[in-house]
């Protein structure tokens, strides 16, 4: 399957700002610009991922007015429910309306310790409340430059996704995001990108066949900006992006959803 079946995927993840009433904002202004006439916005999926606070007023604006926007969590529970302080079960986002949940962001992996093994338990955990896990996967610096990046992203894509049957590989999110590019202004180079990019659907080809490789969108994440999206996009394996910094800025995001009118540099 080429590349153009797949629908490109934007998603903003919001990470640790915005309060749920400046969220009602981001999320109105959003809407208005993927309305204007003037670009075919309908050809790509617009995700927004706030924080876990926001989602209840996030939902209440998308339903109420219908908007186009769909929106996820940035984290889910390993568990369904009980002594778990702190914790949100896929359950409670799933009543929220939420379609995705990114798993195994870096800075989850980083500043929480988080293994390959209880990654895989969260996307699991989203899939079987119905919603899609993005599920990140990606090198730091030191792997980048011991020229190991591919080998140690391909490691973290088989434990994350270990379980999975081909059928359900077809409909998952894949995010590689190289660490030393996120909130760097870094970005990598769109043949840096498409090099991961294309080793991810190549081993979900090996494992799980031509179906689930052609259905599976791969994101790439890490200082995409509206000048630098095209760029990355026009490589055959990248299938839409995971924006940090630049998802919290309506033009910038609107420009990213529209990559396909902007100058490939
Ligand atoms: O989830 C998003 C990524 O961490 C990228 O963040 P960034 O666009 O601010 O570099």
């Amino acid at each position: 399957m080429a590349k153009a079946t797949r629908t490109p995927l934007m998603a903003g993840n919001w990470k640790m700002n915005l309060n749920h009433q400046e969220a009602v904002v981001l999320v109105q202004k959003l809407a208005w610009t993927l309305s204007d006439k003037r670009h075919d916005y309908g050809k790509v999926e617009v995700v927004v991922v706030p924080p876990f606070t926001d989602l209840r007023s996030v939902q209440t604006l998308v339903d109420g007015d219908r908007l186009s926007v769909k929106y996820g969590a940035q984290d889910v529970s390993t568990q369904d429910s009980g002594a778990f302080t702190g914790e949100i079960s896929a359950g409670m986002l799933a009543k929220l309306g939420c379609s995705y949940v990114v798993v195994g962001h870096s800075e989850r992996r980083e500043l929480h310790a988080e293994t390959d093994e209880v990654v895989n338990a969260k996307a699991h955990k989203a899939h079987a409340a119905d919603m899609v896990p993005i599920v990140c996967v990606g090198e730091g610096l030191s792997v980048r430059q011991a020229g190991e990046h591919v080998a140690h992203t391909l490691a973290q894509l088989d434990g994350s996704l270990a379980g999975f049957t081909a059928e359900q590989v077809v409909g998952l999110v894949v995010a590689y995001e190289p660490v030393w590019a996120i909130g760097t202004g870094e970005v990598a180079t769109p043949e840096d990108a498409q090099e991961v990019c294309a080793a991810i659907r190549a081993r979900v080809r090996e494992v799980h066949g031509d179906a689930a490789a052609d259905g599976l969108r791969i994101l790439y994440g890490g200082s995409v900006k509206a000048n630098n999206v095209a760029g990355i996009m026009a490589k055959d394996d990248v299938d839409g992006a995971l924006v940090g910094g630049a998802s919290l800025q309506v033009a910038e995001f609107g420009g990213v959803c529209r990559f396909y009118d902007m100058p490939v540099i």
